[in-house]
């Protein structure tokens, strides 16, 4: 295991066992963060990446069940914790959701209360947490929303979600997973809602952040630009499987996987002439309800074996140092 690990996913699945079937979101995924570091999880809608961050969270809604190791090494310790045995409901899980992690989404509005202001839903995560002061626990909240670059925060602090614009309230839900100073962030999708520009400073604000708490981030993106801006390490994920993952240079100078190709032959590129067609990967994921053997990606993917791909569950292989590709190799 690398120095500085925080957390590791080892075997991770969650299914959900349906009516009609069992639906596996997440498949036997195996990723490990180091402080200060960013892992961006990069794949289609579908792909099992939001589950992922409720089996790490221990959040998934019932009828899911979480099978594999979400070990947290908790201030540096080297006996780990498994976040996916604790009790969903116990205090222990309690203690570690929002101050030791902390998540953000696309959508503020899920983080916020509507009938609370936001001050009041910052600091009680602070009282939670942090303090049992309320005067302090209002100045560790002011001086958040300052931090995070919103504008006039003594009078924002006693508004309510309704009352700020998109980008101030995914602002505030920052400040809001941010004041407890956890050791590791989840993202998933924070600026896909946003326009260009503030997603650009919502981005740059992660980042500072970051440097400033020696914290790890997963961030959760289809957007392979904004992987390009964030990350250090990337997995790509599809149909609740890693099937590449490597570090940020080796993912965009040599890609290795049919699906992580695909991935990046579909963003758009600066200078292309107007009329000339995106490239967009044909299909869209499939459910993976009741899925036999055979790579998932095979129903899309230009390079498929009849007999062997449809057949048989490619192996993951370290094709390089650090480099893997979960793909049968090319003759
Ligand atoms: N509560 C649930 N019950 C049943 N199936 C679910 C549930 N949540 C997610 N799924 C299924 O699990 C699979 C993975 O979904 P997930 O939301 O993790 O994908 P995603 O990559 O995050 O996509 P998006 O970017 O659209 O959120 C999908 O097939 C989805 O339909």
């Amino acid at each position: 295991m690398l120095e500085n690990t925080l957390l590791e996913v080892k075997g991770l699945k969650t299914y959900f066992y349906l009516d009609e079937g069992v639906l596996k979101a997440v498949d036997g995924i195996d990723f490990a963060i180091q402080k200060g570091r960013t892992l961006g999880l990069v794949g289609e809608s579908g792909c099992g990446k939001s589950v992922t961050s409720q089996a790490i969270l221990n959040i998934v809604p019932k009828p899911g069940k979480i099978e594999g190791e979400v070990l947290l090494y908790k201030d540096g310790s080297d006996k780990p914790l498994d976040l996916a045995k604790l009790d969903p409901f116990g205090p222990q899980i309690r203690s570690i959701r929002g101050a030791e992690i902390a998540m953000i989404f696309q959508e503020p509005m899920k983080a916020f209360h509507p009938m609370y202001t936001i001050g009041n839903q910052i600091m009680e995560a602070l009282l939670l947490h942090v303090t049992d002061n309320e005067a302090e626990a209002r100045d560790i909240a002011l001086d958040m929303l300052g931090r995070v670059g919103m504008p006039n925060p003594k009078q924002r602090i006693d508004e309510y979600p309704h009352q700020l614009s998109g980008g101030m309230r995914q602002r505030a839900m920052i400040a809001m997973a941010l004041c407890c100073r956890p050791s590791i962030l989840i993202a998933d999708e924070p600026t896909t809602a946003l326009d260009v520009t503030v997603q650009a400073q919502v981005l740059q604000l992660i980042k500072e952040l970051q440097d400033e708490l020696g914290m790890a981030v997963i961030f959760i993106t289809h957007d392979l630009g904004v992987i390009a801006e964030m990350a250090d390490e990337v997995a790509v994920m599809y149909l609740g499987k890693i099937v590449e993952q490597c570090d940020i240079n080796t993912i965009f100078d040599e890609p290795l996987h049919p699906y992580t190709k695909a991935l990046l032959s579909s963003i758009p590129e600066i200078g292309r002439p107007a009329r000339s067609k995106l490239n967009v990967i044909e299909g869209t994921v499939p459910i993976p309800l009741n899925i036999g053997k055979g790579c998932g990606f095979y129903s899309r993917c230009k390079d498929a074996k009849e007999g062997l791909c449809n057949t048989e569950d490619p192996p993951m292989t370290e094709v390089k140092p650090g480099h893997y590709v979960r793909c049968f190799p090319n003759e």
